[in-house]
């Protein structure tokens, strides 16, 4: 067994019963994560996905998987939705007959300020403290994940000005006993900046390999067979997951939209660089851009997945 991520084993739990509800990626990795690392807490699992659900239970991902929403929150005190951002709302009000009063609710959501609104709207009256997990990969579903994917990354936290404080420290708790590092951020600010950190790469991605498929001239076995590194990296993004990267544009499309205005004129200004032979502003910009990747490097943050190149546990 790998060692507790945060330190101490025998800290506090923030909370001693956690249920999932959406047990893909995210939900499995924080399931195996709170296994492995929160012995004593118990994990009750629910998944919309029948399939899923029978997966979960093959893996024993959970102490229980519940075959209704409502069971899966009977009695539980920390309550994580880590389903696509679409479909939070849907899944807040299914559980909304059966959430006990002093139950604190959670989600992993890529994107904040919409999640907000429809966990509030589905459940009123409810401690809600939103995070996201900045760690994931391409892969989604029960099978992909692992125990380790929060480890030294950072998970945001977005509570409301007047979330009561100390379901705020049980959630941030929470996280880095699974082995994040934690962020406090406003729900407005973290769509902004990962509109430019993670949704316009990924939006990047899915254009740059639709744009290479589409060719007429390039036949799809040479686009494979001679995809040097970059256009690589880009098929691994652009093998993410249709659902989630949907909903992820659809509700956070202002924030989008801003970063991907300026991008196209950044853009605009290459192309005119490259047309008119200004190799000095090509030369500047990726200079910079350098300094950007070692900085990142010198953080110790290599890729966006955890341990990448090592074997998960
Ligand atoms: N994939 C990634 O790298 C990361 C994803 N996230 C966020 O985590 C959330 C989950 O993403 P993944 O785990 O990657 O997706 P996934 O597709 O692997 O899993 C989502 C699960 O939710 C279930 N589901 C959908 N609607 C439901 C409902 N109403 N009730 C119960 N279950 C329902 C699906 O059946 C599926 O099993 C998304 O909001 C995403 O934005 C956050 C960080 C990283
Ligand atoms: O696989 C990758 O490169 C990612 O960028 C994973 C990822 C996807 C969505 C998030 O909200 C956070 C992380």
């Amino acid at each position: 067994m790998q060692p507790a991520p945060s330190g101490d084993a025998l800290q506090p739990l923030p909370f001693g019963r956690v249920t999932i509800i959406g047990l893909g990626l995210i939900g499995s990795s924080i399931a195996r994560a709170v296994r492995l690392y929160m012995p004593g807490a118990r994990v009750t699992g629910y998944d919309a996905d029948p399939a899923v659900r029978d997966v979960a239970v093959r893996l024993s991902l959970c102490d229980a998987v519940a075959d209704t929403p409502g069971a899966a929150v009977a009695d539980a005190e920390f309550v994580i939705f880590c389903v696509p951002v679409g479909a939070m709302g849907e899944a807040a009000a299914s559980i909304a007959a059966g959430l006990p009063a002093n139950a604190v609710v959670s989600d992993v959501g890529s994107c904040k300020e919409s999640v907000v609104e429809a966990l509030s709207a589905a459940l009123p009256g409810a401690i809600i403290v939103p995070a996201h997990p900045v760690a994931g990969t391409e892969n989604s579903g029960p099978e992909s994940g692992f125990a380790s994917l929060f480890r030294n990354r950072w998970c945001i936290v977005t509570p409301a000005p007047d979330a009561p404080a100390l379901a705020v420290s049980r959630v941030v708790a929470f996280w880095e006993q699974i082995g994040a590092e934690v962020e406090t951020m406003e729900p407005h600010h973290h769509d902004r900046v990962l509109a430019v950190t993670s949704h316009l790469p990924h939006l990047i991605a899915y254009t740059i390999v639709g744009t290479a498929s589409d060719l007429e001239e390039v036949t799809r076995s040479e686009v494979i067979k001679y995809s040097a590194g970059g256009f690589r990296d880009f098929t691994r993004i652009a093998a993410s997951d249709p659902t989630m990267w949907r909903d992820v544009f659809l509700a956070n499309k202002e924030a989008v939209l801003d970063m991907l205005q300026r991008f196209s004129e950044d853009l605009s200004a290459l192309q005119r660089a490259i047309r008119w032979g200004k190799g000095d502003e090509l030369f500047d910009l990726f200079t910079r851009t350098r300094a950007i990747r070692r900085s990142i490097l010198e953080e110790g943050q290599d890729d966006a997945r955890p341990d990448f190149g090592r074997a998960h546990e």
